[in-house]
């Protein structure tokens, strides 16, 4: 009998209440029992969730109050001493990790003041988590009260025998990095870590989990030959555990594991191994054939990183074809990863078009999809004909609706000639006439974009959205915010100003709300980090720009100020990748079609006045492909082009930033260059100012302004540190072309720290230009 599971559940809950509950609990509102109240109440709900969908194999432990991978940080006891060393309770060390900690002393504690760990994108997608930094002789012990082992016995109670889910070994020390100051290969510390791992797979045995499903998503990656070693000297130990541990699957997901194909020699043991066949069904028969006698193949086919309907005729003919390969009990359907990535329900949604929403399936319909696939094949069609049949019809419905094609947005890609993509002159001459018409100090100071999103502006929108407050009172409203931020900025004596994006409710959605061919959700949050979640619209149909979508707010804002004013826009690859994308018709063809969208933006900024205009594209480097090669060269090559459509539009004086919050250059260097960016601002501080040496290396000859500060969190850091940051960034930029910037956003921070923090910075950068212009 076939059988169906789900990697993982979103976290949230369908009201988002664990992002309330946490940012309640951080304020002081609510206790940290009435927070561990809030988990345990919507893990009970998810997996019922699921159990009622008919899914098969639910899973646990894929909960958590910031991330999951952090989670395994505090099991194996590799909190670094910086936090340890407080005796702060388990939530708090926690929480300082994921978000730094700031406090003063009481009569009771010490001051406390320690910045997060680095926070990085999760593979291909829009979530992030906390990096594991690991120390030289690096030990590891099992934390007391595994959370794994309590959720299993929590669902258990509930009367659902779970599957734990846990990071595996191989991938936990890979995704890390050693702490600042260490020189550790983190895949050296494996014969140390996995006792640890093991332990903790004989108590998830001895409380009666039947089978543990192990990530090991790195094996999508292209590895060092170490750690593909790693995996045999893993599976290895973990297998000679025998009975006394449970049965394992081994997950990967988001791309294929043909190139690591002899590791699944490795994983022989292990009961199950699992595949992503939605991003690669061509890797199915060399799958097929690489596992060993009896082993299991989680056949991964309903998509856990979008909200399209699951085309069950093709799933099915998937299915079918590992079982005749297998047979039947020895292939599960399975969703392609965890259903993180997803809404939690598309039941809430009640103002999509009929015609729409029958296109889509969130998490909770997903969980469904797999146990109908799973019936379809074990018992034949006529088991689950209705379904079939009202998925057939869903399928045609979007395949024939006049709703995806706009003849006139076609009609124009047909025109896009070789110079739209590139400036009138070249780099040295445009910055010459920037620099007359700008004439910035050394070092200039600017933001981001957005300024504290205050629960104000929260709610003034929210009352705009219910029709409690008028058109006209929210856009007075919104001057007022802009009128605001712009005076903060000239007291703080920033160089180059920004209107703060007030009236933006995310910097994709809010283009996707003006752009034709999107449709929205009014609940279908996705967790991005920790407690910040994400409502990506959905690309449906053709893409264009009806009318202006900032030049209002940006011309007002630059009306109020002697001092430049920056124009905001998203750009084309991130306006896609943190959207929906449509998946009938290729990336490139809709990042052309936003391109020429915010072509016609960027002009239109360049004639309201405007003559400097950044163009964020922090998605870029998440679009690349995972794996090096030619897949990575195509990709960079429509994603480049996109970035130069849309922003080549404009005169020489006009000064044309990018923004990206990463500084991993080296392995796409040359797509940045080709970006022709005239200013790049980057993240910076939680990385290693080496990074910067590719600048310098590549003699890059245009601005860039390497964040000096985090802005996930809200300490405030000291000017030394800035001072210190800053030193390290000219070793390998010159003076001439570095800006001085925070790393990305504002928006989730308050004002104090907002003003503290950027006050310090733009002190750090009078010193400097003291110094140098002397
Ligand atoms: N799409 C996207 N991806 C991104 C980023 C980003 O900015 N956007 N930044 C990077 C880091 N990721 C981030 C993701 C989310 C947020 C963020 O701030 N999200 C906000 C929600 C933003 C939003 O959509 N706000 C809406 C809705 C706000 C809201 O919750 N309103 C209340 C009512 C008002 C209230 O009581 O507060 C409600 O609907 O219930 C608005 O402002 O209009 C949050 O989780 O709090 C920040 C960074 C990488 N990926
Ligand atoms: C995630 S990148 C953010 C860029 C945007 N302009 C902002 O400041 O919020
Ligand atoms: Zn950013």
């Amino acid at each position: 009998m076939v059988t169906s599971s789900v990697l993982g559940f979103p976290r949230m809950g369908g009201n988002r209440e664990l992002k309330k509950a946490t940012e309640a609990y951080w304020a002081g509102k609510i206790s940290a029992e009435e927070l561990i109240q809030t988990g345990k109440n919507l893990r009970a709900s998810h997996w019922k969730i699921q159990k009622d969908a008919g899914a098969g194999t639910i899973a646990s432990n894929d909960f958590s109050f910031y991330d999951h991978v952090l989670d395994h940080i505090q099991l194996f006891n590799a909190v670094p001493n910086r936090y340890r060393k407080y005796n702060l309770p388990a939530l708090d060390e926690f929480f300082a990790m994921g978000r730094g900690l700031q406090r003063a002393a009481t009569e009771s504690s010490p001051a406390v003041d320690v910045p997060s760990l680095e926070m990085v994108k999760w593979f291909d997608s829009n979530y992030h988590y906390v990096r594991p930094t690991l120390q030289d002789n690096q030990t590891f012990s099992l934390a007391a009260d595994p959370k794994p082992v309590r959720e299993f016995l929590e669902a258990k109670a509930q009367g659902v025998n779970t599957r734990p889910v846990l990071v595996g070994p191989v991938s936990f020390l890979h995704l890390g990095k050693p702490d600042r100051g260490a020189s550790v290969n983190p895949i050296t510390l494996l014969e140390n870590l996995l006792p640890v791992y093991i332990e903790l797979l004989t108590k998830l045995r001895e409380v009666g989990a039947e089978t543990v499903q192990i990530d090991e998503p790195i094996l999508v990656l292209d590895l060092p030959p170490r750690t593909k070693a790693a995996f045999k000297t893993a599976y290895a130990r973990i297998a000679a555990a025998g009975v006394s541990i449970p049965k394992i699957t081994v997950a990967t997901y988001f791309g294929d594991i043909v190139h690591n194909i002899d590791v699944l020699s490795s994983l022989s043991a292990v009961s199950a191994v699992h595949v992503d066949l939605v991003r690669n069904p061509e890797q199915l028969d060399t799958v097929t054939a690489a596992l060993a006698p009896g082993q299991i193949l989680s056949a991964g086919v309903v998509n856990g990183r979008n909200i399209w309907k699951t085309d069950f005729g093709e799933a099915i003919a998937i299915v079918q074809k590992a079982v005749n390969a297998l047979g039947a009990d020895r292939v599960v359907v399975a969703t392609s990863s965890s259903l993180l990535h997803t809404p939690h329900t598309l039941a809430s949604e009640k103002n999509l078009p009929a015609e729409v929403a029958d296109w889509f399936s969130f998490a909770s319909e997903k969980a469904r999809e797999v146990a109908v696939i799973a019936r379809a094949v074990t018992e034949g069609a006529a088991s689950v004909k209705a379904e079939l049949d009202a998925n057939a019809a869903s399928m045609h419905s979007r395949s024939t609706s006049a709703r995806t094609n706009d003849p006139a947005v076609k009609e124009r890609q047909s025109k896009v000639t070789a110079a739209m993509y590139e400036r009138q002159s070249s780099f040295t001459q445009r910055i010459a006439a920037q620099q007359t018409h700008l004439s910035l100090p050394l070092f200039p100071t600017t933001t981001i974009g957005s300024f504290p999103q205050t629960k104000g502006i929260r709610v003034a929108r929210q009352k705009f959205g219910k029709g409690d407050i008028s058109a006209a009172e929210y856009e007075s409203f919104i001057e007022k915010e802009i009128e605001l931020v712009v005076r903060e900025q000239e007291a703080l004596g920033l160089d180059v100003l920004v209107h703060g994006e007030p009236e933006r409710n995310d910097m994709v959605q809010y283009f996707g709300e003006r752009l034709t061919g999107y449709v929205f959700t009014n609940f279908g949050w996705v967790q991005s980090y920790g407690s910040r979640c994400v409502r990506p619209p959905i690309v449906v149909g053709d893409i264009s720009r009806p009318a202006p979508m900032t030049v209002k707010e940006s011309k007002y804002a630059a009306s109020i100020t002697s001092k430049p004013m920056k124009g905001m826009l998203t750009g084309p690859i991130t306006c896609l990748r943190w959207s929906f994308p449509r998946d009938d018709v290729h990336q490139s063809v809709q990042a052309e079609q936003l391109a020429l969208a915010l072509r016609d933006e960027v002009v239109d900024l360049e004639t309201a006045g405007v003559n400097v205009i950044q163009v964020d594209e922090p998605a870029l480097r998440e679009g690349l492909p995972l794996r090096s090669g030619k897949e990575r060269d195509a990709y960079l090559d429509w994603a480049v082009k996109s970035f130069r459509l849309a922003t080549t539009g404009v005169k020489d004086v006009t000064q044309i930033h990018s923004h990206f919050c990463y500084s991993e250059f080296q392995d796409f260097f040359h797509a940045i260059t080709a970006l022709d960016a005239d200013v790049l601002s980057i993240e910076n501080s939680k990385s290693d100012a080496k990074l910067l040496k590719v600048f310098e290396d590549e003699a890059y000859p245009r601005h860039i302004g390497p964040g000096v500060y985090d802005i996930h969190s809200p300490r405030v850091p000291p000017q030394e540190e800035i001072r210190a940051r800053i030193e390290e960034m000219l070793q390998f930029l010159k003076p001439e072309q570095l800006w001085i910037n925070p790393d990305c956003g504002l928006k989730t921070r308050q004002w104090p720290e907002t003003r503290a923090a950027l006050d310090i910075m733009v002190k750090a950068a009078k010193e400097f230009r003291a110094k140098y212009q002397a």
